[in-house]
């Protein structure tokens, strides 16, 4: 083979994230949140807070809930990595939220949002446009809140209408592929879609990953956790791999918990203790395909 050809692979194999490189990153982010136990806070909604809170515990990380303004700025500067879930807003959310978002921007913190409800009111709405030029590094949402979000910041979704009803996802994961790939280009970060089978994209790189539980849609909080679980891996890698990692290890513990649960109340239970029994190299070889 002539130099020049051996470089290339060479360099090729090191650059780009293929499935075995992408596991060797998942694995390397578990252990490290774990090892480190990472501060990451969160504004998060009040219908869920518990279970984000365990999970990130689970998963390895420090949790801690604020509401008021200067505790979102101050506690921005103290975490690694930060969760805003817009799930249910309070007026004051109208000072608390840009004002943390700013602080975030400043100390280059990097962030997850979960757009709640997007559609809902005036105070959402405009909470989400603001966002637009203080994007966080990771989106995190179902299928119609990806697309409503694209739409919102004129991105160009692939789908006009937005399917958004009250909290829930009325499109597929599928449909919401290229909204996702416009707002994670957009941000530069990264978009995690779930649902049946989630999608995971940092704009150019797409990933589907695969398991989970019908159980996940008969209780409150999957994805607000996920959201919660994703900013702990968010302090340890990358955007991409933070995304990743959190929606891998959710399909491992959430099949796993279903083997045991007779309904919802022993689901919730049994899914904490698989995602803290979760090894590295569990989650990593959970079944996902690059697209
Ligand atoms: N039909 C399904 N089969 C398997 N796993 C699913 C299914 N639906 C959702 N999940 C999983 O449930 C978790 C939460 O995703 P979901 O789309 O329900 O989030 P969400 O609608 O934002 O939830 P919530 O707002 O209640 O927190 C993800 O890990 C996802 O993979
Ligand atoms: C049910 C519900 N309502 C507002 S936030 C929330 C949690 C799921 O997103
Ligand atoms: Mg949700």
């Amino acid at each position: 083979m002539p130099l020049g050809v051996s470089f290339f692979f060479i360099f090729k194999e090191e650059s780009i994230l293929n499935h075995e490189t992408i596991q060797k990153e998942i694995i390397a982010a578990v252990h490290r949140a774990k090892e480190d136990c990472p501060l990451v806070p969160s504004i998060t909604n009040t219908v869920t807070i518990e279970l984000v809170a365990n999970a990130q515990l689970a998963a390895g990380g420090s949790a801690a809930m604020v509401y008021l303004p200067d505790e979102g700025e101050a506690i921005a500067a103290a975490g690694e990595a930060f969760y805003i879930n817009m799930g249910t807003l309070m007026p004051f959310y109208a000072e608390t939220l840009p004002r943390t978002a700013r602080a975030l921007q400043e100390h280059r913190r990097p962030w997850v949002l979960d757009p709640v409800g997007i559609g809902i009111g005036g105070l959402r709405k405009g909470l989400l446009q603001c966002f637009r030029a203080l994007p966080p590094s990771v989106v995190r949402g179902n299928a119609s809140e990806i697309i409503a979000l694209a739409n919102l910041w004129g991105l160009d979704s692939g789908v006009a209408r937005d399917g958004v009803r009250g909290v829930d996802a009325t499109d597929s994961v599928e449909t919401a592929r290229p909204a996702a790939e416009a707002l994670a280009s957009f941000i530069h970060g990264a978009v995690a879609v779930s649902g049946e089978r989630d999608l995971v994209t940092d704009g150019t790189l797409t990933v589907r990953s695969e398991g989970g539980s019908k159980l996940f849609t008969k209780i409150t909080g999957a994805g607000c956790s996920l959201g919660g679980v994703t900013a702990v891996y968010l302090a340890e890698t990358s955007p991409f791999i933070a995304a990743l990692t959190a929606v891998q290890a959710y399909n491992l513990a959430g099949t796993r918990a279903a083997r045991e649960a007779k309904g919802p109340g022993s689901f919730t239970a049994a899914f904490l203790d698989a995602l803290y029994a979760a090894t590295p190299e569990k989650i990593a070889a959970n079944p996902f395909v690059v697209l």
